[in-house]
């Protein structure tokens, strides 16, 4: 089974004078961790959003963790974890009340989410942080905080919209080695900017532009697309360049 199915996937957004930020979208992605890239306005939040069942499907078919999107989602939502690209708290909240609240709200057992918290801070390096408030945080920790409560029920869907920003380089690097740990036992899909990040730490490239998948492979793959002539500091960067030159109908920008 896979973990995330979509067929001819259509999500529109906007209401009715909307658009269709993904349009037509086939994929299938099981365990690993697979980088999602895209230029600006591709649809990679609008995806990430219908995959966490924050945002429904208008037309095609999804199916999450076995279950269709249509179908009962409270199973499935204990099962994800997360990390929206822009999320709101409590200024006043601790760190650690945070990540419990996040936890009930997954409906964990409750016996079990003491545990669960202290591990999932430690896991994102804020173990000495738990009882400082959330306002008192940098913005690098406060992402650090989101990528803890995504992480906090051992999800086996993990998604995370743009995790990366705001880490600092040492940081970066754990957090790669983070998703590798979790990417053996989960279906790990990352939305980033960053290509540096995928050709780092992921097993698996979904390139969209447009609404619609351009490209699924393994970095290496999508470093054999660029030719010299593309636009870009490394391989796997002329190759993104490629496919979504080939395919662009924006401006220079
Ligand atoms: N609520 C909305 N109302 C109208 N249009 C929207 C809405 N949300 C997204 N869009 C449009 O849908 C398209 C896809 O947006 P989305 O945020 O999914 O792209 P993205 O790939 O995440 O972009 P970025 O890399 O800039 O974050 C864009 O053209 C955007 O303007």
């Amino acid at each position: 089974m896979q973990a995330i199915q979509a067929d001819n996937l259509v999500v529109r957004v906007g209401g009715r004078k909307g658009r269709d930020a993904v349009n037509g979208l086939s994929l299938g992605l099981g365990r690993g961790v697979h980088g999602l890239l895209g230029p600006n306005g591709a649809g990679k939040t609008t995806l990430i959003r219908t995959l966490a069942t924050v945002q429904s499907p208008t037309s095609g078919t999804l199916s999450l963790l076995g279950t269709p999107a249509g179908g009962k989602l409270r199973p499935v939502r204990r099962r994800l974890g997360y990390l929206p690209q822009h999320f709101g708290y409590y200024k006043r909240f601790k760190v650690r009340e945070f990540v419990e609240y996040l936890a009930w709200l997954k409906e964990m057992p409750p016996a079990l989410i003491p545990k669960a918290v202290r591990e999932a801070l430690e896991r994102v390096g804020l173990s000495d942080r738990a009882e400082d408030r959330m306002k008192s945080l940098s913005g690098g920790m406060v992402r650090r905080v989101g990528i803890a409560q995504a992480i906090v029920n051992e999800p086996e869907l993990l998604l995370l919209d743009e995790p990366t920003v705001g880490l600092d380089p040492a940081q970066r690097l754990r957090f790669r080695e983070l998703v590798a740990e979790l990417g053996r036992e989960a279906c790990v899909l990352i939305s980033t900017h960053l290509v540096e990040d995928v050709a780092a730490a992921c097993t698996d490239v979904v390139l969209v532009n447009e609404g619609s998948l351009v490209f699924q492979g393994s970095p290496a793959d999508l470093a054999t697309a660029g030719t010299a002539s593309h636009v870009g500091d490394s391989p796997i960067e002329r190759g993104y360049t490629a496919l979504i030159s080939a395919k662009s109908t924006g401006g220079a920008w």
